[in-house]
């Protein structure tokens, strides 16, 4: 007799009635899949499945981290992603080399290291105070959406810093790379200060 075979992925999502996951999955995706159940009837995970989307995602495996998946993901646009929730349980920070290379992808963040805590920040000058200000809301906007929060920093009048982290794991997950990144997206050029050198 002879095999179906899948041609590809895609091909064996349809087979398996599945809607290939365009997002990376959190892992209450993952165990309540929307379209169909991976599952016994008793709620039990297939192990099967279960790997089937984890592969299909490219997640990464961080050994330190009871769910890797939840903390980071990588080779994905982290702009088209949504902040998960920072009170999980299992929400863990990245590590050092991980949240290295996610910092390719957000232009002009840098990553510091305070007292063992990884934070993201990001420095601007701004026209002035009130510009600085008005770049203040359009952050906010972004942070509200995404119910996630940097710190904000105005000091000598146009000088800003940003500054993301996740005070609830003491590092940095995945939702302080997404949150960068939106706030990349936002046209502030108006209200920074061209640069001049001094
Ligand atoms: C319940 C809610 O998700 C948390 O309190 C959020 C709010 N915004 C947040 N923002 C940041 N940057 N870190 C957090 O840990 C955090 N926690």
């Amino acid at each position: 007799m002879r095999h179906t075979m899948f041609r590809d992925s895609i091909s064996m999502f349809r087979m398996l009635h599945l809607h290939p996951p365009i997002l990376c999955l959190s892992k209450s995706h993952l165990f309540k899949p929307p379209s169909v159940s991976l599952f016994g009837t008793h709620g039990r995970s297939s192990i099967r499945g279960t790997e089937i989307l984890l592969d299909h995602v490219g997640v990464s495996s961080n050994r330190n981290s009871l769910y890797g998946f939840r903390t980071f993901c990588t080779g994905q646009d982290l702009s088209i992603k949504k902040c998960v929730p920072c009170d999980l349980k299992d929400l863990r920070p990245m590590t050092e080399e991980v949240a290295n290379g996610l910092l390719q992808q957000v232009a002009g963040w840098n990553l510091v290291n305070e007292g063992g805590v990884l934070k993201l920040n990001r420095s601007m000058k701004v026209k002035s105070f009130t510009k600085g200000l008005e770049l203040f809301q359009l952050i906010a906007g972004v942070a509200e959406a995404e119910a996630h929060h940097p710190d904000l920093h105005l000091v000598e009048w146009n000088n800003i810093t940003i500054e993301i982290w996740t005070h609830a794991v003491g590092g940095l997950t995945e939702n302080d790379f997404i949150l960068a990144t939106k706030i990349n997206k936002l046209n502030m050029h108006h209200l920074l200060r061209r640069k001049v050198t001094d």
